[in-house]
């Protein structure tokens, strides 16, 4: 494929999803419009963008296995606007049967009572250019409203690697709790990522406390730009996230960034030639001596 020019307008898109996937359909549509109104080439929605806080998570998948409804959504709006488009996550049935394998899960039953958050990215013709599954699930307890997660009550972990690849590069798919977790950004690396895309629902305390840095990290020590799309504000009584979505450069430099909670987009342009150069100035693919970490 060859890149259309050496830079690559990208846009972050804010939400502030609730539990009703129509207004929030509604509401990213316009917000699409908006980032394809400022030049975006490429698109990333947040993590949940069509469903904060939903229930019944199976019951989701299997109504979005049978209509595709979401997918639909996707691309038509890939289509529509001519634009690279990363779908947050949607709870799919089915999981990916294609890719880079990670690992075997032995635990988890062939027929799994759970569903998989799955990130679709649509190329500019509406059609589907990569699947990821997202891999580390959040089990964790926070100081908030919520206290304990637990993802995997209704999330299965995703088994493969998340690249797609475009004309300007390969994009990496990573999402949220995955931040945590440096060497899944390495393995993205390894398999030759040009740039990042982390749609997430970040909580609120946690990203206060992390979310930048994590962001800036995974950045400069796998040298792409990383474009991330969070969501942003008050979802239910107790569920909160942080917002400050955001593009970092292959420096680390923050080029843009959402300074208030709402929905909102954030525009940057990344420079493929900057990022290669930085790469053979400071090789650290190269200098690594533990590999098989
Ligand atoms: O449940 C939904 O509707 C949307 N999904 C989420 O909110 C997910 C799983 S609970 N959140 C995270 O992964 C937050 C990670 C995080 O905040 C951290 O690593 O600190």
């Amino acid at each position: 494929m060859t890149p259309p020019s050496d830079f690559l307008n990208v846009a972050a898109i804010q939400m502030v999803s609730t539990s009703i996937p129509d207004d929030n359909l509604v509401r990213a549509e316009k917000l699409i419009a908006r980032a394809a109104k400022g030049g975006a080439e490429l698109v990333v929605l947040p993590e949940s963008f069509a469903l904060m806080c939903g229930e019944d998570t199976r019951v989701i998948a299997e109504k979005e296995e049978q209509s595709s409804v979401i997918q639909h959504f996707l691309a038509e709006q890939a289509l529509r606007h001519k634009l690279w488009l990363v779908g947050g996550t949607v709870a799919r049935i089915n999981p990916i049967m294609h890719g880079l394998k990670l690992f075997d899960e032995t635990s988890e039953p062939a027929c799994s009572p759970k569903a998989y958050a799955a990130v679709h990215t649509f190329n500019p013709n509406g059609v589907l250019a990569g699947r990821y599954d997202k891999v580390h699930l959040f089990d964790a307890g926070v100081d908030d409203g919520v206290g304990q997660y637990c993802e995997s009550n209704t999330i299965a972990a995703g088994k493969h690697l998340g690249v797609v690849d475009t004309p300007w590069g390969r994009l990496g798919v990573g999402v949220c709790y995955d931040l945590r977790f440096p060497e899944y950004f390495r393995l993205l690396q390894q398999a030759g990522v040009d740039f990042i895309a982390v749609p997430s629902a970040f909580t609120y305390q946690t990203g206060l406390a992390h979310w930048s840095v994590l962001l800036r990290a995974r950045a400069i020590e796998n040298q792409c730009a990383v474009i991330a799309a969070n969501q942003g504000g008050q979802h239910s009584a107790n569920r909160k996230t942080f917002g400050h979505s955001c593009v970092i450069d292959a420096w680390g430099a923050v080029q843009t960034m959402q300074q208030d909670l709402g929905e909102g987009v954030v525009h940057a342009r990344i420079d493929m030639q900057a990022q290669k150069a930085l790469r053979l100035k400071m090789p650290v693919l190269e200098h690594r001596r533990l590999k098989e970490n």
